[in-house]
Order: structure tokens, then C-alpha cells, then sequence
């Protein structure tokens, strides 16, 4: 017998061995899901890089009921009982290991499972995102609209088709960057969608890493020197992105010219109790974790809108008459509309945008967290044993029938006109849920209200493709595939 064949049969008979234990020793037996599930995180991996895992987790849910095995060591939930359980336990459900793959810097405070850094970091932050201070930074979100507005005026003028996509996604770059860096990317200017950050590459990568992460104690390191172009795509694409966000620090650093945005509030934040300020590195990882969570999701968030609104005409209509008897003109005033005024009463637009969250949520990468009662946890009528990964996905809930019913396919804001509304909104999770949610949350609103309003009272758009039907990639954050084209017409 060759040495070769007598490797190969060592190597047959350990797996053999591995997988015999693994089967009887196996603490989460009881769940069903994918076979392979059973021994490894691959079938996670491979829908991941496929863009479809929230599409197979509902599938699952729907074969298999309110608790299904998506690793060896991974449950994922869809009944309301479970949120409380797992995302408002605090400190005793911690972040799992999958959140390692998006530290490109140092862990900041998105993916930190430190609880006593992440408090310190939030407390520092907390202000900076606070209605009061966003309203300081209102000129930035203005500034990047009205460049959206003029780009609009011009292929209305010219009538020519454009990507509405597109046109979102350079607007919300320029305007999330000028927040976190205070600096203009000027993706809008050039519209060159070669200028735009590699984030969904970005993102995409650390999902892969994180879910890895529980394959192969060095899945950061192995991805690193994979021979494969896509892997060395999405390596460069960090490494970019990185390079970038610290240059951007240095500059805004060096500068103090007194301006206002998230990434001076950082250079000047301060540790409560002991004055302690945030390293360059601190403020880097800080600064990037912004831009990563923030851009794309906002941009996704708004193209998958305007999708629903322009694919609902009744809908759009019912929405546009309410502007029309809320706000006064635009072009009289000549910047958008302030934050004040369209807090004030828009209840029809509100409803859109949260049915637009519960149909098509963006950021429905899996947030797992970690039971840690050494006796384990019971979650939904379910025991839990310690250790154990658990997780709600956003899609999934958000499309569980028992809650929404069987229209829970279709784009309907007036579920959140009824008397359910407010128990509703404690099953709509797409800023999550917890002390771990969402900081970005009312910048993110700001900027959805109004980009939504200023676009909808100033122009109507026809769209090329009445019939396309919706696709998502779901790449950690979800995005609509291929362009949103449209033609525009200014209405008055
Ligand atoms: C529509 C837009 C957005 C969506 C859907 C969204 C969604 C989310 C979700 C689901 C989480 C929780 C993740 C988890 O549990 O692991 C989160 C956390 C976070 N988001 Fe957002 N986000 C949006 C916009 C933003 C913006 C604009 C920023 C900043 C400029 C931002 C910064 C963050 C940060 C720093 C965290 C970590 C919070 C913590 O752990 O304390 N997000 N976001």
C-alpha cells in the first residue's frame, strides 16, 4: 500500500470518527435543518456567498416551525417570544465570535464583544447621535441633497433614462463619508461608480470570515491567502477601504477647522469617568464601523422604497396626496425640507417606510448572540444549552405568516395605520433590538424622510420596467439586483 493510500485512509477514518461523536454527542440533536448543518457551518457559508441565506432561513421556518439548525453550534428563531430572549437580555447574551470578521481596524463599537467596552464606547457616542446634535449637522444632509436634486433637474431636462439605484447610492456615500470623515468623496460629482467604497464587498467578506470563524480558529488568516480571485478581491477591497478611512482621519485630525460631524465628535469625545480620549486607531475603527453600517444600508433602504412605492401606485398616490396637503412648495424655499416640519405629521409616509422595513429589511445578515447561563436558557419553549449561537433573522420574522399573515408578501403600509400598529412595532426589528441596536438609527431616518419627501413633492418618475419583478442579494446587507431605471419629470 502506497503512503498515499495509507494517508487517505487515516484521513477516511478520523472523519468517520469525528462525525460518529459528533451524532451522539450532540447537544442540539433535537433541531431540525440541513444535514450538514449537523457537523458544519458550510451550508451557512455557501448560501452567504450565494446572497440567499434569509431566503433559506424562511424557507426552514416555514417547513420546520419557530426554531431551526443552521450550524453545529447555531439556532435560529422566528417567534416573537424569542426577541426579548435573545436580544434584550443585555450583558448575559453577548455577541458571538461571527462579529470578529468585521474588525478590519480594531474591534469598535459594532463589533466589539467586550460589554464593558462597548458601554464605554456607546456612552462616549451617544450624544454625537442624539437628535439635538444631528440637528447641528443638518446643513450636511442639505448640502448632499440639494446635489441630488440638481442631478434629478438635469435628466428631467434632458429626459434621458437614468439609475435611480445609482443616483442613491453616490448621494448617501458623499453624505454618510462627509459625516464620519468630514470629507466629500464626491461620488455624486463624478458619478463614476468606480469612486464608490468597496463596502458590500467589505461586508460580504466579514460575514464569510465571521461564519468561518466557528469553522476554523484562523479563517481570517486562511481567507488572507486563499489562491481564489473572488477572495482576493474582497481582501483588496478591505485593505482599500481601510487605507482610505485613515487617511480621511489624518486629514480631519490635522485640520480643526471647527467643523461639526461624527468624526470631530469623536476627536473630542471623552471617557466619562476617567477624561481618557479615543486613540487614532480608536477614532479610525470608529469612523469606518460608521460608514460600513451606515451607507449602504441607507442607500439599499431607499432604493427598495421607491421600488415598492413605484410598483404600488395606489400606495404612491395616497403617499404623494399627503405631501402635497402637508408641505408647502420647494422650489420656493430652495433648500430640502428641515427635520421639524416633516416630523410633524406625515403618518401615511411613516407607514410606507415601516412597511418597506418589514418587507425587504437590509441588514439581514444573522446577529447571533451567545447564551452563557451555565444551566442554558429556555427561549420560545425551547431548552438551549449554554454556549449555543442563537439568532432571530430580521427576514425571517418579518415574513413569518403566524404574525403577519398570509399577505405577508405583500407591500401593504396601511397594517401600520390600524389599532395592531404599536404591537406591530415590537415584532419590526431592522435596526435591531437591545443594547446592541442601531446608533445610527436617526440618521439613517433623517436621511430616508428627506430624500423621500424632497424627491416624491418635486418630481414623478416612470419607471422603464413596470414589470420587473423584485430580486434581492442578500450579502450580509441586502440590496435590490441590477438598476432601479427610471425617467423623471419635474411637477411643478
Ligand atoms: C437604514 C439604515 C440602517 C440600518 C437598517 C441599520 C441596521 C443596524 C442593525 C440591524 C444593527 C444591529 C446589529 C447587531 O445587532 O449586531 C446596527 C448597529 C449599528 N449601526 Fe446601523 N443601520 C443603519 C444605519 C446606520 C447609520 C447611518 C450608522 C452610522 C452613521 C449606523 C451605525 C451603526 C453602529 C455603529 C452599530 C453598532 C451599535 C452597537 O453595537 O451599539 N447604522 N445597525
Amino acid at each position: 500500500m502506497s503512503k498515499f493510500t495509507t494517508y487517505l485512509i487515516i484521513g477516511g477514518l478520523g472523519v468517520i470518527i469525528y462525525l460518529t461523536f459528533r451524532l451522539w454527542n450532540d447537544p442540539l440533536a433535537q433541531y431540525p435543518g440541513p444535514f450538514i448543518a449537523k457537523f458544519s457551518n458550510l451550508w451557512m457559508c455557501y448560501h452567504t456567498w450565494s446572497c440567499d441565506l434569509p431566503e433559506r432561513v424562511l424557507e426552514l421556518h416555514q417547513q420546520y416551525g419557530p426554531v431551526i439548525r443552521v450550524g453545529p453550534n447555531n439556532l435560529d428563531f422566528d417567534g416573537k417570544a424569542a426577541i426579548p430572549k435573545i436580544y434584550k437580555a443585555g450583558r448575559s447574551m453577548p455577541k458571538s465570535d461571527f462579529y470578529q470578521g468585521f474588525t478590519a481596524i480594531q474591534p469598535n463599537l459594532f463589533g466589539t464583544q467586550d460589554e464593558d467596552l462597548h458601554a464605554l464606547r456607546r456612552r462616549q457616542m451617544a450624544h454625537s447621535f442624539s437628535a439635538a446634535s444631528l440637528k447641528d449637522m443638518e446643513n450636511i444632509f442639505d448640502g448632499h441633497i440639494a446635489i441630488l436634486l440638481q442631478r434629478l433637474d438635469k435628466f428631467a431636462e434632458s429626459g434621458e433614462a437614468f439609475d435611480l439605484k445609482e443616483a442613491i447610492s453616490f448621494f448617501t456615500y458623499d453624505m454618510i463619508g462627509e459625516l464620519a470623515f468630514g470629507t466629500n468623496f464626491e461620488s455624486q460629482k463624478a458619478a463614476d461608480p468606480e469612486n464608490l467604497p468597496p463596502i458590500p464587498d467589505h461586508v460580504l467578506l466579514a460575514c464569510m470570515i465571521g461564519i468561518m470563524s466557528g469553522l476554523l480558529p484562523y479563517s481570517k488568516a486562511v481567507v488572507a491567502w486563499l489562491p481564489f480571485s473572488w477572495s482576493r478581491r474582497l481582501i483588496n477591497g478591505r485593505n482599500k477601504l481601510r487605507k482610505q478611512a485613515m487617511a480621511c482621519v489624518d486629514a480631519a485630525m490635522s485640520k480643526e477647522d471647527g467643523s461639526k460631524n461624527l468624526l470631530t465628535h469623536l476627536i473630542q469625545a471623552r471617557d466619562p469617568d476617567t477624561g481618557a480620549s479615543l486613540t487614532k486607531a480608536n477614532i479610525s475603527s470608529e469612523a469606518f464601523g460608521f460608514l460600513v453600517a451606515g451607507a449602504h444600508t441607507t442607500s439599499s433602504t431607499l432604493t427598495l422604497l421607491f421600488f415598492h412605492l413605484f410598483h404600488n401606485p395606489q400606495v404612491l398616490k395616497k403617499l404623494v396626496d399627503e405631501l402635497d396637503s402637508e408641505l408647502p412648495l420647494l422650489r420656493e424655499t430652495g433648500v430640502p425640507y428641515t427635520m421639524s416640519l416633516l416630523e410633524k405629521n406625515l403618518p401615511y409616509e411613516m407607514a410606507c417606510v415601516r412597511e418597506n422595513f418589514r418587507m425587504s429589511p437590509v441588514f439581514t445578515m444573522s446577529l447571533p448572540r451567545v447564551v452563557t447561563e451555565t444551566q442554558g436558557l429556555d427561549i420560545d419553549g425551547f431548552h438551549v444549552p449554554s454556549k449555543t449561537s442563537v439568532a432571530i433573522t430580521n427576514h425571517a420574522i418579518h415574513h413569518n405568516p403566524k404574525i403577519w399573515g398570509n399577505s405577508h408578501d405583500v407591500f401593504n403600509p396601511e397594517r401600520w395605520m390600524g389599532k395592531d400598529s404599536r404591537d406591530y412595532a415590537t415584532l419590526l426589528m431592522p435596526f435591531g433590538i437591545g443594547h446592541r441596536s442601531c446608533i445610527g438609527r436617526n440618521i439613517a431616518m433623517i436621511n430616508i424622510l428627506k430624500v423621500t419627501s424632497t424627491l416624491l413633492k418635486n418630481y414623478e418618475f416612470e419607471l422603464l420596467n413596470r414589470e420587473e419583478s423584485l430580486e434581492i442579494l442578500h450579502g450580509g446587507v441586502a440590496e435590490k439586483r441590477g438598476p432601479l431605471m427610471c425617467t423623471v419629470k419635474m411637477r411643478y
